[in-house]
Protein backbone atom coordinates (compact mmCIF):
# COMPACT_ATOMS: atom_id res chain seq x y z
CA UNK A 1 0.00 0.00 0.00
CA UNK A 2 1.29 3.50 -0.92
CA UNK A 3 -0.15 6.31 0.69
CA UNK A 4 0.10 9.96 -0.57
CA UNK A 5 -0.94 12.93 1.49
CA UNK A 6 -2.10 15.97 0.00
CA UNK A 7 -2.12 19.44 1.12
CA UNK A 8 -5.70 20.40 0.86
CA UNK A 9 -8.92 18.31 -0.89
CA UNK A 10 -8.42 20.80 -3.64
CA UNK A 11 -5.24 19.45 -4.42
CA UNK A 12 -6.40 15.91 -3.87
CA UNK A 13 -8.92 16.28 -6.15
CA UNK A 14 -6.27 17.51 -8.73
CA UNK A 15 -4.30 14.69 -8.21
CA UNK A 16 -6.77 11.82 -8.38
CA UNK A 17 -8.41 13.31 -10.96
CA UNK A 18 -4.77 12.83 -12.97
CA UNK A 19 -3.95 9.88 -11.60
CA UNK A 20 -7.23 8.36 -13.31
CA UNK A 21 -7.26 10.53 -16.29
CA UNK A 22 -3.53 9.05 -17.21
CA UNK A 23 -4.23 5.27 -16.39
CA UNK A 24 -7.40 5.61 -18.36
CA UNK A 25 -5.29 7.30 -21.33
CA UNK A 26 -2.89 4.55 -21.07
CA UNK A 27 -5.26 1.66 -20.91
CA UNK A 28 -6.64 3.40 -24.21
CA UNK A 29 -3.39 3.17 -25.72
CA UNK A 30 -3.90 -0.96 -25.67
CA UNK A 31 -7.30 -1.77 -25.49
CA UNK A 32 -10.29 -0.33 -27.47
CA UNK A 33 -12.50 0.09 -24.63
CA UNK A 34 -11.18 1.06 -21.11
CA UNK A 35 -13.57 -0.22 -18.79
CA UNK A 36 -13.55 2.43 -15.47
CA UNK A 37 -15.28 1.26 -12.20
CA UNK A 38 -15.77 4.31 -9.76
CA UNK A 39 -16.85 4.25 -6.14
CA UNK A 40 -20.73 5.84 -4.70
CA UNK A 41 -21.00 7.48 -1.86
CA UNK A 42 -20.22 11.41 -1.96
CA UNK A 43 -15.95 11.64 -1.27
CA UNK A 44 -15.24 11.19 -4.85
CA UNK A 45 -17.87 13.75 -6.31
CA UNK A 46 -14.96 16.45 -6.99
CA UNK A 47 -13.48 14.20 -8.86
CA UNK A 48 -16.07 13.36 -10.96
CA UNK A 49 -16.57 17.19 -12.36
CA UNK A 50 -12.97 17.25 -12.39
CA UNK A 51 -12.51 13.91 -14.58
CA UNK A 52 -15.36 14.78 -17.27
CA UNK A 53 -12.91 17.82 -18.35
CA UNK A 54 -10.42 15.00 -18.88
CA UNK A 55 -9.20 15.30 -22.82
CA UNK A 56 -9.68 11.38 -23.24
CA UNK A 57 -11.43 9.44 -26.03
CA UNK A 58 -14.53 9.17 -23.75
CA UNK A 59 -16.63 7.08 -26.51
CA UNK A 60 -14.26 4.49 -25.74
CA UNK A 61 -14.68 4.46 -21.84
CA UNK A 62 -17.24 1.86 -20.18
CA UNK A 63 -18.26 3.45 -16.97
CA UNK A 64 -19.41 0.78 -14.12
CA UNK A 65 -19.90 1.65 -10.48
CA UNK A 66 -18.29 -0.49 -8.06
CA UNK A 67 -21.89 -1.11 -5.93
CA UNK A 68 -25.40 -0.11 -5.86
CA UNK A 69 -27.98 0.19 -3.39
CA UNK A 70 -30.63 -1.11 -4.20
CA UNK A 71 -33.10 1.60 -5.46
CA UNK A 72 -34.53 2.97 -8.65
CA UNK A 73 -31.73 4.53 -10.72
CA UNK A 74 -33.33 8.27 -10.21
CA UNK A 75 -33.12 8.01 -6.42
CA UNK A 76 -31.36 9.89 -4.80
CA UNK A 77 -29.36 6.83 -3.16
CA UNK A 78 -28.02 5.47 -6.21
CA UNK A 79 -24.75 5.47 -7.18
CA UNK A 80 -25.21 4.98 -11.11
CA UNK A 81 -27.57 8.63 -10.92
CA UNK A 82 -24.29 10.25 -8.99
CA UNK A 83 -22.02 9.03 -11.80
CA UNK A 84 -24.32 10.14 -14.29
CA UNK A 85 -25.14 13.56 -13.09
CA UNK A 86 -21.34 14.21 -12.24
CA UNK A 87 -19.36 12.67 -14.74
CA UNK A 88 -21.29 11.86 -18.30
CA UNK A 89 -24.38 15.13 -18.02
CA UNK A 90 -20.80 16.91 -17.30
CA UNK A 91 -18.95 16.04 -21.05
CA UNK A 92 -17.65 12.67 -20.14
CA UNK A 93 -19.48 10.83 -23.12
CA UNK A 94 -18.68 7.20 -21.97
CA UNK A 95 -21.27 4.57 -21.48
CA UNK A 96 -22.48 3.61 -18.22
CA UNK A 97 -23.52 0.11 -17.26
CA UNK A 98 -25.69 0.05 -14.27
CA UNK A 99 -25.74 -2.80 -12.03
CA UNK A 100 -29.72 -1.77 -11.01
CA UNK A 101 -32.52 -3.30 -12.95
CA UNK A 102 -35.84 -2.31 -12.27
CA UNK A 103 -38.48 -4.96 -11.51
CA UNK A 104 -35.48 -7.59 -9.90
CA UNK A 105 -34.71 -8.15 -6.52
CA UNK A 106 -31.29 -7.99 -5.55
CA UNK A 107 -30.32 -11.46 -5.82
CA UNK A 108 -31.74 -11.98 -9.81
CA UNK A 109 -30.64 -8.56 -10.02
CA UNK A 110 -27.19 -9.45 -9.30
CA UNK A 111 -27.04 -12.35 -11.28
CA UNK A 112 -28.42 -9.90 -14.57
CA UNK A 113 -25.66 -7.52 -13.58
CA UNK A 114 -22.89 -9.98 -13.32
CA UNK A 115 -23.92 -10.78 -16.83
CA UNK A 116 -23.23 -7.31 -18.35
CA UNK A 117 -19.73 -6.79 -15.71
CA UNK A 118 -18.54 -9.76 -16.79
CA UNK A 119 -17.90 -8.80 -20.59
CA UNK A 120 -15.82 -5.47 -19.10
CA UNK A 121 -13.07 -7.74 -17.05
CA UNK A 122 -10.09 -7.40 -16.80
CA UNK A 123 -11.15 -3.55 -15.33
CA UNK A 124 -8.64 -1.09 -16.79
CA UNK A 125 -8.61 1.29 -13.84
CA UNK A 126 -10.17 0.76 -10.37
CA UNK A 127 -11.21 3.69 -8.11
CA UNK A 128 -12.08 3.09 -4.42
CA UNK A 129 -13.64 4.77 -2.17
CA UNK A 130 -13.68 3.44 2.19
CA UNK A 131 -16.49 3.80 5.09
CA UNK A 132 -15.08 4.56 8.56
CA UNK A 133 -16.01 1.13 9.44
CA UNK A 134 -12.99 0.03 6.45
CA UNK A 135 -16.18 -0.91 3.62
CA UNK A 136 -14.69 -0.65 0.11
CA UNK A 137 -17.82 -0.88 -2.45
CA UNK A 138 -20.41 -2.62 -0.87
CA UNK A 139 -17.65 -5.06 0.64
CA UNK A 140 -19.24 -3.91 4.22
CA UNK A 141 -17.66 -6.48 7.24
CA UNK A 142 -20.11 -9.11 9.11
CA UNK A 143 -22.50 -8.47 5.88
CA UNK A 144 -24.06 -11.16 4.65
CA UNK A 145 -22.67 -11.77 1.19
CA UNK A 146 -19.18 -10.99 2.39
CA UNK A 147 -17.20 -14.24 1.99
CA UNK A 148 -18.87 -14.90 -0.71
CA UNK A 149 -18.01 -11.66 -2.34
CA UNK A 150 -14.46 -12.09 -1.28
CA UNK A 151 -14.10 -15.87 -3.03
CA UNK A 152 -11.66 -16.64 -5.23
CA UNK A 153 -14.21 -17.59 -7.41
CA UNK A 154 -17.35 -15.30 -7.31
CA UNK A 155 -19.34 -14.46 -9.95
CA UNK A 156 -18.30 -10.65 -11.12
CA UNK A 157 -21.87 -9.45 -8.78
CA UNK A 158 -23.21 -10.52 -6.41
CA UNK A 159 -26.07 -9.25 -3.27
CA UNK A 160 -24.84 -7.67 0.06
CA UNK A 161 -27.69 -7.48 2.95
CA UNK A 162 -26.59 -5.82 6.40
CA UNK A 163 -28.68 -5.08 9.98
CA UNK A 164 -26.84 -1.17 9.24
CA UNK A 165 -27.66 -1.03 5.58
CA UNK A 166 -30.63 1.10 4.75
CA UNK A 167 -31.11 -0.67 1.66
CA UNK A 168 -30.05 -4.02 -0.03
CA UNK A 169 -26.92 -3.49 -2.11
CA UNK A 170 -25.09 -5.47 -4.55
CA UNK A 171 -21.52 -5.25 -5.31
CA UNK A 172 -18.49 -6.31 -7.82
CA UNK A 173 -17.16 -9.18 -6.22
CA UNK A 174 -13.62 -9.25 -4.97
CA UNK A 175 -11.78 -11.34 -8.49
CA UNK A 176 -13.81 -8.62 -10.62
CA UNK A 177 -12.52 -5.43 -8.51
CA UNK A 178 -9.09 -6.63 -8.16
CA UNK A 179 -8.63 -7.74 -11.93
CA UNK A 180 -7.78 -4.03 -12.76
CA UNK A 181 -4.16 -3.55 -12.31
CA UNK A 182 -3.88 -1.35 -9.51
CA UNK A 183 -6.69 0.34 -7.13
CA UNK A 184 -7.19 4.14 -6.70
CA UNK A 185 -8.54 4.67 -3.20
CA UNK A 186 -9.51 8.43 -2.27
CA UNK A 187 -10.44 9.44 1.70
CA UNK A 188 -11.20 12.39 3.21
CA UNK A 189 -10.68 13.22 6.96
CA UNK A 190 -9.22 12.23 10.24
CA UNK A 191 -12.21 9.30 10.45
CA UNK A 192 -10.55 7.69 7.49
CA UNK A 193 -7.23 8.25 8.04
CA UNK A 194 -7.68 6.32 11.32
CA UNK A 195 -9.58 3.68 10.02
CA UNK A 196 -6.90 2.58 7.41
CA UNK A 197 -4.28 2.53 9.84
CA UNK A 198 -6.54 0.18 11.91
CA UNK A 199 -7.30 -1.51 8.48
CA UNK A 200 -3.35 -2.52 8.05
CA UNK A 201 -3.42 -4.70 11.15
CA UNK A 202 -6.99 -7.01 10.27
CA UNK A 203 -7.95 -9.26 8.19
CA UNK A 204 -10.06 -8.86 4.87
CA UNK A 205 -13.34 -10.51 6.56
CA UNK A 206 -12.53 -7.61 9.49
CA UNK A 207 -11.65 -4.70 7.05
CA UNK A 208 -12.65 -5.40 3.58
CA UNK A 209 -10.24 -2.31 2.36
CA UNK A 210 -7.64 -4.84 3.10
CA UNK A 211 -8.12 -7.51 0.43
CA UNK A 212 -6.79 -5.08 -2.24
CA UNK A 213 -3.75 -3.59 0.26
CA UNK A 214 -1.21 -5.06 -2.90
CA UNK A 215 -0.94 -2.14 -5.33
CA UNK A 216 -3.58 0.11 -3.35
CA UNK A 217 -2.58 3.46 -4.05
CA UNK A 218 -4.19 5.88 -1.31
CA UNK A 219 -4.81 9.46 -2.04
CA UNK A 220 -5.76 11.59 1.19
CA UNK A 221 -6.31 14.58 2.27
CA UNK A 222 -7.88 15.97 5.84
O1 LIG B 1 -21.89 3.40 0.71
C1 LIG B 1 -20.86 3.64 0.14
O2 LIG B 1 -19.82 4.13 0.86
C2 LIG B 1 -18.47 4.17 0.38
C3 LIG B 1 -17.83 5.39 1.02
O3 LIG B 1 -18.65 6.52 0.74
P1 LIG B 1 -18.31 8.00 1.26
O4 LIG B 1 -19.59 8.79 1.09
O5 LIG B 1 -17.89 7.88 2.69
O6 LIG B 1 -17.21 8.49 0.39
C4 LIG B 1 -18.41 4.21 -1.14
O7 LIG B 1 -17.08 4.01 -1.57
C5 LIG B 1 -19.35 3.15 -1.73
O8 LIG B 1 -19.24 3.11 -3.14
C6 LIG B 1 -20.75 3.53 -1.33
O9 LIG B 1 -21.74 2.72 -1.90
Amino acid sequence: MKLIEHPDREALTLAVAQHITDALGMALNTRDRAALCLPGGSTPLPVFKALAAARLDWGRVVVVPGDERWVPADHARSNARLIRRNLIDEGAAAELVELYTEGLDPDAGAAAAAERVAPLLPLSVLMLGMGDDMHTASLFPGAEGLAAALAPDAPAVLPIRGEALAEPRVTLSLPALSSAPEAVLMITGADKRAALDRAAGLSPEEAPIRAFWKGLVVHYAD
